[in-house]
């Protein structure tokens, strides 16, 4: 095989870290619009402040050596805005 330049390696491990991601972030949607027909039947509200910052909270607890803790936090908000979504 042709060696690869640093760049295009990169972003070689960067295709490998986005098919787990799609992967993850699908099933995360899936259960999103679950909980959203389960919210529709017992008539609670889609959005849930406390919840959303519990998981923000556990996000940054999660990311154990602290790096790029706001960044992958604001993904996380996007991520919760795409759900709220969802469930509409
Ligand atoms: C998924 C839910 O609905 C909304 C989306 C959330 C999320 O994506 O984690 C969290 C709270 C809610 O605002 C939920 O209530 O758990």
């Amino acid at each position: 095989m042709k060696k690869m330049n640093p760049l295009e390696e990169y972003r070689e491990q960067i295709d490998e870290v986005d098919e787990q991601l799609v992967a993850l972030i699908a099933k995360r949607f899936e259960v999103a619009a679950k909980i959203g027909e389960y919210k529709k039947a017992h008539q609670l509200p889609i959005f849930n402040p406390a919840r959303e910052e519990e998981v923000l909270r556990k996000v940054a607890r999660w990311n154990t050596n602290d790096f790029y803790t706001e960044q992958i936090q604001q993904v996380y908000q996007t991520l919760m805005d795409e759900a709220k979504k969802i469930q509409e």
